[in-house]
């Protein structure tokens, strides 16, 4: 058992602190077109230009100009000038300069990004219709197994039924009632570990995201299978794996895979040159991740099959759910599992950062707590009564929006956009970041200050932001967020003081596809009377 195990290992079954590839990826672009050769290269730079350019000459565009063009170069377009790690960043720095709705060329590929409100609201529901489809990655195809998961797929009628199924037994509001007892039971475990680690935390300061990360995969298990799972016999690798493994193989290696740049994305009319290595390293983690939910799954079909039920998404689909292929109840299992182990991780991690770096907000945080709570256990009826906490939220999906950009959108029908032309093709990139960092409708964006949300005197709804997406395609799981998030914070500020183990000044980089904090925060707490 112990050999197969190793050689699984050897086999790439886990890398920790393994090497990130971003956009940076693209430089690999550069290399593998000039490798083809300067003939090649102008072949295809020829037929590139023609096909451009009869793009912007087709019909349906009536008047409108087109999309204001970001230069670049011939051939690769903008791809150079987007090695920068984190794109958004570029893209909301392009915003200053070419206006909040301008297109590149990555490649091949036309794409328009937008960075500002109205014009994302314009796309989330004016022009819905005409942007309601995904041309995904090569990657990103591999580890949706071609979109059979709701975040991934076309909006049409397959997504609609997933979607439903999704709210009616794990996210909706009947459902989210319903497993109450797990998140209370999350909320006093992360405080039952703190008080545990206080004593010493001065020595030895505490990584908060270890505790959040583990009982929010806990809670994903409960909600998914109906109870926890600390390890199991994997029978198609041969293997015995431990939560922490499991959670590497369902959680981080998708997420890093997710953002692997395969070259044949900006140029699809090279798609016929194989890159192998690349193919199979996806594949691997696609074929880790389905063996591990296939033996999930048997187990507790096995469960169901002696008769004893529970409240979960699996007794839901197998009873209630149209048939399901396998492949399709493994993504469709498996999708909520990362969902809810990383996005209100990164939010709730953010704000507790922001928090133990200014002692006075943390202080009226506090305070707040106490004049709601007094004596009694911070709960989820509370939380609306606390509108400071739901600021330091709010704030905190602003500031440090945890998607930073949307899911890639394809325009398959001609339409407009801002009073511009988009040409049927076109990829759409939503910059929520350069959204929230819009200057007309955010004063001093940069800085976290969620007094701002105070003085608009009215509940904050949970779209206020954009860090949620819009429209159809809405974050199906914003509620169970909010609550997770806001209970944490308010419990871990009413029981703890907090402050940073090394507060040596700002410390906001990113990792990931999702905007994870790249150094976890290290802080030193005090127990409250
Ligand atoms: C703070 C936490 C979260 C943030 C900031 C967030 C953000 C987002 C964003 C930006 C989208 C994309 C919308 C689009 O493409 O237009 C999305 C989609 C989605 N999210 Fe979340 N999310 C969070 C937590 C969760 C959780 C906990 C779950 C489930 C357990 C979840 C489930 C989904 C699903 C199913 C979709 C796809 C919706 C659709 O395509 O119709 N999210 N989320």
């Amino acid at each position: 058992m112990r050999e197969a195990y190793l050689l699984y290992r050897l086999r790439g079954g886990y890398r920790r602190g393994k090497e990130l590839k971003t956009l940076e990826g693209l430089m690999e672009v550069q290399t593998a077109a000039m490798a083809f050769g300067g003939g090649v290269s102008l072949l295809f730079l020829k037929s590139f230009l023609s096909h451009q350019h009869h793009k912007y000459q087709g019909g349906g565009g009536g008047n409108l100009p087109p999309v204001p063009e970001v230069p670049g170069l011939p051939f690769l377009g903008n791809l150079l000038q987007l090695k920068e790690k984190r794109p958004y960043k570029t893209f909301t720095e392009w915003a200053d300069k070419y206006g909040p709705i301008y297109s590149i060329k990555t490649g091949a590929t036309s794409m328009v990004v937008i960075n500002s409100n109205d014009l994302a609201k314009e796309a989330f529901v004016t022009r819905f219709d005409s942007i309601s489809t995904r041309k995904l990655s090569k990657a990103l195809k591999i580890l949706s197994a071609d979109k059979t998961m709701v975040a991934m797929s076309d909006y049409d009628e397959y997504h609609k039924t997933l979607k439903r199924n999704l709210l009616a037994s794990f996210l909706g509001p009947d459902a989210l009632k319903k497993h109450r007892p797990h998140r209370d039971a999350l909320a006093e475990n992360i405080s039952n570990q703190l008080h545990d680690l206080a004593p010493n935390s001065s020595h030895k300061a505490v990584n908060l995201r270890n505790i959040f990360q583990s009982e929010l995969l806990t809670l994903a298990f409960k909600q998914t299978f109906g109870r926890d799972l600390e390890s199991i016999y994997i029978g198609d690798l041969g293997v015995t794996m431990t939560k922490d493994e499991i959670f590497e193989v369902l959680v981080l290696d998708p997420l890093m895979g997710a953002i692997e740049v395969d070259w044949r994305d900006f140029f699809p009319y090279l798609s016929w040159i194989p890159n192998a290595s690349f193919e199979e390293k996806l594949e691997q983690m696609h074929l880790r991740r389905e063996a591990v939910m296939k033996a999930v799954i048997q187990q507790h079909k096995k469960r169901i099959d002696s008769g004893e039920h529970l409240n979960s998404y699996i007794d839901y689909l197998l009873s209630e759910a149209q048939p399901l292929t396998e492949k399709q109840l493994i993504m469709l299992l498996w999708e909520p599992i990362i969902q809810t182990a990383d996005t209100t991780m990164i939010t709730t991690e953010w704000a507790m950062y922001e928090l133990a770096k200014s002692p006075e907000k943390q202080s009226r945080l506090y305070d707040e707590i106490q004049s709601v709570c007094g004596s009694e256990k911070i709960t989820e009826e509370k939380l609306c009564k606390m509108p400071y906490l739901s600021a330091v939220f709010h704030e905190t999906l602003r500031r440090h929006s945890p998607v930073p950009i949307l899911p890639l959108r394809h325009v398959h029908e001609n339409t407009e956009l801002g009073g511009y032309h988009v040409p049927s093709g076109t990829e759409l990139a939503i910059n929520i970041y350069g959204c929230n960092m819009e200057r007309e409708i955010w004063e001093d964006p940069e800085n976290w200050n969620p007094e701002r949300f105070l003085s608009e005197n009215k509940s904050i709804d949970l779209q206020r932001t954009m860090a949620f997406g819009g429209g159809k395609r809405l974050c199906a799981g914003a509620m169970q967020a909010m609550l997770i998030a806001c209970a944490s914070i308010g419990r871990m500020i009413r029981e703890f003081e907090w402050r940073l183990k090394d507060d040596t000044g700002e410390d906001v980089t990113t990792l990931a596809l999702t905007a994870q904090k790249l150094n976890p925060m290290l802080a030193v707490i005090k127990p409250r009377n």
